[in-house]
């Protein structure tokens, strides 16, 4: 008898480190799943190299995980050179990224055509990316299907591709009263508010750069014949049945894309392990043995995620704000907005002393700190995040509650659900031009880290912890039954 060819996926990420490895873990995923399939994951070659030390890094890579380094020269473009990745770039560079990573188009047929060549058939299927909506078309042409893969959470995700097809805050005088506005596929008591919208969103008017690439793409990705969606379903119910009814297409929710060592009953503190293509610029044990020296549920995490910072008058708030409210931290530090990312940290962008005068109340990581290891630790008690959904996922999956402060993309939107559906979360401003002052800071942190009964950080941590439970029971459960269903219709 003939000898079957394996079922061949390939997946298309978006190029940003918040993408590229929910990809990677999606993939791992399928595999572990069954592992009949065979997977290539196409991109840049920077985005390929960075997923191939991510691999290295992480748990033994099954062989049927490929890559593919499609061509892409960044300086073709209008990018500084070698740009492949949202990482470090400036937000007008952003832009044109986005807009350049439709140039991948051409050598993903090229890529697909040697596939029919070698296996006499095309892939089962693409999964790419909510971003790339392009590859519906290459499904198309090539007699295969797409199906998109969104790494937001539901609520999220609903929101962002509704208000950038719809664009409904640029008529609030429709059914809006001051600066709130209802959002089609939304229930119409849910209103958004502006002052969750990036300034870019704010000012889209359909024919600026941010709309002419998201409608697009969007309105190809809702060609699909279905989204994956990196959540879980019983923790959105709200965020699931809002996102079907707006995208009218088959959802299945088969996250959270984490390491199964945090989805344990009690992780605990260790090395959690994780495919990263960037290596933490602080050992995981030494950040550890830090918390090792706090009590339980003691320490504020505070990281702003792979791209994004915060501005310099705030970064001034935040560190007084912290020293005031006498609480432990590791603060995830980079320069402010306005200066390069990966350069060189000014000591002027903190108060004076700053660093030697919070000797062990605070741990100060510049650039890149073991995020999982730090939330796993039974030290950890908050998390002053930007609320993007990876770290979402992360902080609830172990019951940490979170101080929001989303920065762009749908953050704001994420940052809502957590307040009003989940009751996890409290927002401590919005954006790089929120104002923020020291005793705003202090009184939050305060609450959010009392323990003590009635008070609402008590009540954001029973949330919490019942979200974490949920998620963890979802593995072998709600997500895995999505999976098999999701599978079961490309094989
Ligand atoms: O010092 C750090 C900082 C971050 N991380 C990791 O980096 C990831 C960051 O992901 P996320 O929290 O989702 O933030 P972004 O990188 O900003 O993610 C982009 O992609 C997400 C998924 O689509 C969106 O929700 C965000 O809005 C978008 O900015 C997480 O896994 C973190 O654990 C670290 O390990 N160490």
């Amino acid at each position: 008898m003939e000898a079957q060819l394996p079922k061949h996926i390939v997946m298309v990420p978006f190029m940003a480190q918040g993408h590229l490895i929910p990809f990677l873990e999606l993939a791992h995923r399928i595999l572990n799943h069954n592992p009949i399939f065979t997977i290539t994951i196409v991109n840049s070659p920077l985005n390929i190299n960075y997923l191939r030390s991510a691999i290295a890094n992480g748990p033994s890579p099954p062989h049927q995980i490929h890559l593919k380094s499609l061509p892409f020269n960044s300086s073709d473009h209008g990018l500084p050179p070698n740009s492949e990745n949202t990482d470090g770039l400036p937000i007008t560079q952003i832009i044109k990224l986005f807009h350049a990573s439709t140039a991948l188009e051409t050598p993903l047929r090229g890529f697909i055509s040697d596939v029919i060549s070698d296996e006499g058939s095309p892939p089962v299927c693409i999964i790419s990316d909510v971003f790339m909506g392009w590859a519906n078309e290459v499904a198309k042409s090539f007699g295969t299907v797409n199906y998109s893969f969104t790494t937001g959470g539901a609520y999220g995700s609903a929101a962002y591709s509704s208000i950038w097809m719809n664009l409904p805050h640029r008529n609030l005088a429709n059914g809006g009263t001051h600066d709130e506005f209802p959002v089609p596929g939304f229930p119409e008591s849910c209103r958004f508010s502006i002052t969750q919208l990036h300034s870019y969103l704010i000012a889209a008017d359909g024919k600026d750069e941010w709309s002419t690439f998201f409608q697009p793409q969007i309105s190809l990705s809702l060609k699909s014949k279905g989204w994956l969606c990196n959540t879980v379903e019983e923790i959105e119910n709200m965020g699931c049945e809002t996102l079907r009814n707006y995208i009218k297409l088959p959802v299945w929710c088969i996250g959270p894309l984490l390491p199964q060592k945090m989805l344990k009953t009690n992780p605990g503190s260790g090395i959690v392990g994780r495919r990263s293509g960037k290596q933490p610029v602080i050992r995981p044990e030494e950040c550890i043995e830090w918390l090792d020296s706090h009590p339980q549920d003691s320490v504020l995490y505070i990281s702003f995620g792979s791209q994004n910072t915060i501005s310099e008058t705030q970064m001034m708030e935040l560190a007084k704000g912290l020293e005031e409210s006498k609480k432990p931290f590791i603060w995830v530090i980079r320069p402010p907005i306005g200066f390069d990312l990966k350069g060189e940290f000014k000591p002027e962008w903190l108060p004076l002393g700053f660093e030697d005068r919070i000797g062990k109340q605070g741990l100060m990581v510049h650039g890149w700190a073991p995020q999982l290891e730090i939330l796993c630790h039974p030290s950890t008690g908050a998390f002053l995040s930007h609320c993007g959904w990876n770290s979402v996922m992360e902080s609830l999956s172990q019951g940490v509650p979170i101080i929001g402060w989303p920065l762009a993309a749908e953050q704001g939107y994420n940052a809502k659900m957590l307040v009003e559906e989940m009751g996890v979360c409290v927002v401590l401003t919005r954006g790089v031009h929120g104002r923020i002052v020291k005793e705003k800071v202090k009184n939050v942190i305060e609450m959010v880290l009392d323990k003590s009964e009635e008070r609402k950080g008590n009540d954001m941590r029973r949330k919490a912890s019942e979200v974490g439970r949920l998620i963890r029971a979802s593995v072998d459960g709600s997500s895995y039954k999505a999976m098999d269903e999701f599978l079961s219709t490309i094989l």
